[in-house]
């Protein structure tokens, strides 16, 4: 019997006599039905009662193999031998986390702050781990050792380490590896599997397990072991995938009997130790039995951490039995405790940072968290919702038919698939899940998109490392960004000087020596920005509106910076604005660049920027420590590689996209910084949903969490030091007509066109276009039309219609396809207006024309009735919309449901 609600009371545990002697015991008393149900008792026993230290009313608890029994005419619940608890199970804890928190939860704590350095032992135990898997799946050790080190190659490089050494060092891991493999286990029914994810529903875990063998988990671990027996925080790990796979291998009595009751881990530098110095076991593997006592004790310790992440508290090191004086990370753990004023059972070291420093850490790192909840929700997601509803909110692909798969030379897999022509978020270059249809309880795979289906080619090709029935992929939610702004706040905070941060924090403004030198001649506005950030000894904040020439002043400061010696990053949010900005340091003559990202990431005309990771190590570091300009987003601005780099300056474009831990990332990184964006357009993308879907302990104040990432650091400092601040106020992309309405509602009316040209630019300017032939309304510059359509869930097919009649009025007065944009509220309406159109017109949601134009923009509202949908949530989005036509602007949309809102009145007089 299950069992699963919303925690009330939570009394002391009681010891009782029975026949079997003293026994503990705690009555807990829980609302099933997510608190909605009739309040029960849970009496857990023995050991469970441990669960009292962190569990508070307001939690989940959910209990399976529970006994049922009637009391008084209430039905109860109690623990049993096989009975498991968990607590808050929709928070999924990282297995190698919770084998952290076993070693000590102060330093699971550190780990997730600081995140991983590139050191030697890392990099050597991800190469190992990969020739781990390339040799399950085949591949010669020789090759597969040569090419994994290879492709390290910027790693070792940063390191200062030569790529001969780690080869052999890796062979000698690797051939353990193989020699164990070949003592006869390595046959068909050994059923061995590389890499799996592992994420359960049932337990609040995931995680990827090196191999498994015979449905059991096989852990490989790089260093030496010459006991019998595997270290204990090991035995965990494993233990935990032994869980995971238990509930995968269930058929549905959620009954942990099933869990394999074996695991094997593989100290691959047993090999290398020279047994005539080191006495005791030197064979790599060391098989241990998993009991169900075990199992129980890992959930306990999984339990007590996702309690302390549900409250928020800081872990001390008391939680567990840590021994501070073997411990590598001691120094840190004071230093932390010391500068955030925490305790720690190391003890604190140092001062602790100001008052309001440590407030703002505790604030951003509680909605960084929540964050991270929300990523957890997603990935509940998965098991939530029919595979419809996952088509339908644009998180997954399905009905795919499998068209084909083989090998390729590094043993992975392609696979191949024929799509619907649906669309969905994920595009090429993502890592999704691939699956059979299920994702969590079928079969399924971390798979790399390839290509997508386009209107003429169906078929959707992904690469994975084991071959699956290609029917499903969806959307794989990842807490990498999560990480990596913990990381960004870890660093600004507790790494940088006070001088630093004294503007930040208020304490004294920014200065400036802004050069006597003209930049610009040509643009007042431009140039001023040019010479405040050149001159800014804190930081310069240049506020672009649409099309003002923000990402030219950008280049026109880069290009000065250089001239004076500077080495500077520039980054932005998303990797187009990174390349966007890299085409404007081309037109500025600067070439001296690295592009650092992925191949699928970086656009095809910025390739030869790139950097290569694999090589010569000294090569790939040389080549990335010698580049005067750095260019990454600034997710991979908190990266390994990018971490060991200093920065003069740091520029970042569309700086009002970006949290403010998100700006932290790049900034963080260099002495001084330039802020380019509009916070009048787009705000951050926040994920956390407002209060009502937060965890209940983390309700009370969710909002604010929320709120307080939406605001991006571009945002609070231009309103806190307007004088850092200079508006671009002219710009070279829209009418004077289309201008209009932007310029009144956002910008205070300064907007203007830059030149005559721009002011009173017409589609009679564009070769071939017979403006004649367009029937009256559309003739002037910004018009308005109501179709009288409805909106049906969220598409309106009258509107759709009327949409490409519009655009097909265009095309046949000779506009270029390439010259229209359309934009709509909703994924699904944008679906219904491509597949009437013909290619080369692009339609797509505002969020993804942010930092686009087009010669003619048509604008579909879809609602009709109360202005709900995304495009009204923030007007943002509406500024954006109305800012992206240079030559002709037609909004499509019901006139009175528009009207009911004062600034869409007006929107809508203006159009008419
Ligand atoms: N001082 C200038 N003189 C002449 N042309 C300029 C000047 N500044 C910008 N431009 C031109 O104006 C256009 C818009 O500039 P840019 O792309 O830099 O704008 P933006 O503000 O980054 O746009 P968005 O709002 O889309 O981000 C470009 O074609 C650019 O060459």
């Amino acid at each position: 019997m299950h069992i699963r609600g919303v925690v009330v009371d939570v009394p002391e545990s009681k010891t009782v006599t029975t026949s079997y002697g003293e026994s503990e015991l705690l009555e807990v008393t829980v609302r099933p039905d997510r608190g909605a149900g009739e309040a029960t008792t849970v009496t857990l026993w023995e050991d469970w009662t441990e669960t009292a230290e962190y569990l508070e009313p307001g939690m989940e608890l959910a209990v399976y193999d529970a006994t049922e029994r009637e009391y008084q005419g209430e039905t109860q619940y109690t623990t049993g031998k096989e009975t498991m608890v968990v607590v808050e199970p929709d928070f999924l804890v990282d297995v190698t986390d919770i084998r952290s928190w076993v070693q000590c939860p102060r330093l699971y704590y550190l780990n997730k702050l600081d995140g991983a350095d590139v050191s030697e032992p890392l990099v050597k135990g991800t190469i190992v781990h990969e020739v781990f898997g390339d040799l399950l799946r085949g591949a010669d050790l020789e090759a597969a050792v040569d090419r994994r080190v290879e492709e390290s190659g910027l790693d070792l490089g940063l390191l200062g380490a030569d790529a001969g050494s780690m080869r052999e060092t890796v062979k000698q891991h690797a051939s353990a590896i193989e020699g164990w493999l070949q003592q006869g286990r390595l046959t068909d029914a050994d059923n061995w599997r590389s890499e799996q994810l592992l994420v359960s529903e049932r337990y609040g875990l995931k995680g990827r397990a090196d191999a498994v063998r015979r449905g059991a988990p096989v852990e490989l671990k790089t260093g030496k072991n010459t006991r019998r027996d595997p270290r204990f925080h090991d035995k965990v790990q494993a233990g935990c995938y032994a869980l995971l796979l238990g509930e995968q291998a269930d058929e549905g009595d959620g009954s942990v009997t099933h869990s394999p009751d074996t695991g094997t881990l593989l100290y691959t530098k047993n090999a290398a130790v020279d047994d005539d110095e080191e006495s005791g076991d030197l064979s790599p593997a060391k098989e241990f039995s998993i009991s169900t006592g075990f199992l129980q004790f890992i959930l306990r310790a999984r339990n007590h951490l996702a309690a302390v992440e549900a409250t928020g508290d800081v872990p001390t090191g008391y939680e567990a039995d840590a021994k501070c004086e073997y411990c590598f990370e001691q120094d840190t753990c004071m230093a932390v405790s010391g500068r955030l004023d925490q305790e720690s059972k190391a003890g604190q070291v140092g001062t602790p940072l100001p008052e309001d420093e440590r407030a703002y850490f505790e604030r951003f790192y509680r909605a960084i968290e929540e964050e991270r909840r929300a990523v957890h929700r997603e990935y509940a997601k998965l098991w939530e919702q029919s595979p419809n509803e996952r088509a339908d909110d644009d998180r997954a692909l399905v009905d795919l038919e499998p068209t084909g798969r083989r090998q390729l030379d590094d043993g992975r897999w392609e696979l191949r698939a024929r799509g619907t022509g649906a669309v969905s978020k994920i595009r090429t270059g993502d890592v999704v899940l691939a699956s059979d249809g299920d994702p969590i309880g079928g079969g399924a795979e971390l798979a790399r998109v390839e290509r997508l289906g386009s209107a003429d080619n169906d078929e959707i090709v992904v690469t994975t490392d084991e071959p699956v029935d290609l029917r499903r992929l969806d959307v794989y939610p990842s807490e990498l960004s999560a990480d990596r702004l913990l990381t960004s706040l870890h660093d600004a905070l507790l790494l940088q000087p006070p001088e630093w941060k004294a503007p930040l924090f208020e304490r004294r403004g920014p200065t400036f020596d802004r050069p006597d030198e003209t930049f610009v001649d040509n643009n007042e506005a431009q140039n001023e920005a040019v010479r405040t950030a050149v001159g800014a000894e804190d930081f310069a904040l240049v506020h672009g509106p649409p099309g003002t020439g923000k990402t030219y002043t950008l280049a026109r400061i880069v290009a000065e910076l250089l001239d004076r010696d500077q080495r500077v990053l520039v980054s932005a949010f998303t990797n187009r604005a990174v390349d966007n900005a890299l085409e404007a340091l081309e037109d500025e003559g600067i070439t001296d660049i690295v592009r650092y990202g992925t191949e699928s990431g970086v656009r095809e005309d910025m390739q030869a920027y790139r950097l290569d990771q694999s090589g010569e190590p000294d090569d790939c570091a040389g080549e990335l420590q010698d580049a005067s300009v750095v260019a990454a987003t600034t997710a991979s601005c908190g990266s390994r590689a990018l971490k060991t780099q200093a920065f003069d300056v740091a520029v970042v474009d569309e700086a009002g996209q970006l949290t403010e831990p998100g700006t932290l990332a790049a900034i963080a990184r260099a002495d001084r910084f330039v802020l380019v964006g509009d916070h009048q357009q787009l705000p951050p993308v926040v994920q956390a949903e407002s209060s009502e879907t937060q965890s209940a302990l983390g309700s009370a104040n969710g909002g604010q969490l929320r709120a307080d990432l939406q605001e991006s650091l571009f945002e609070r400092l231009i309103e806190t030091y307007p004088r850092a601040g200079v508006l671009l106020d002219r710009q070279y992309r829209m009418s004077q007509r289309i201008q209009a309405f932007a310029s009144a509602e956002f910008y205070d009316g300064q907007l203007r066109p830059a030149t005559a040209e721009v002011a009173g630019q017409s589609l009679a300017d564009l070769d071939g276009v017979a403006v004649d032939s367009l029937p009256a309304r559309l003739r002037d510059a910004v018009s308005f039309i109501d179709p009288g359509g409805t909106q049906v869930g969220n598409t309106n097919p009258e509107e759709a219609e009327t949409v490409t009649d519009l655009v097909s009025t265009y095309l046949d007065a000779g506009v270029d396809p390439a010259d229209i944009g359309v934009i709509a509220p909703f994924r699904a309406h944008v679906a219904e207006i491509r597949k009437k159109l013909t290619d080369g017109v692009t339609v797509d949601t505002v969020d993804r024309f942010q930092g686009s134009s087009k010669q003619v923009i048509v604008v579909s509202f879809v609602t009709t009735g109360a202005l709900d949908g995304p495009i009204f949530e923030d007007y943002r989005r509406i500024n954006v919309a109305l800012t992206r036509a240079k030559k002709a602007l037609v909004l499509v949309g019901d006139a009175d449901s528009l009207s009911q809102d004062d600034r869409y009145r007006r929107m809508v007089e203006w159009a008419e």
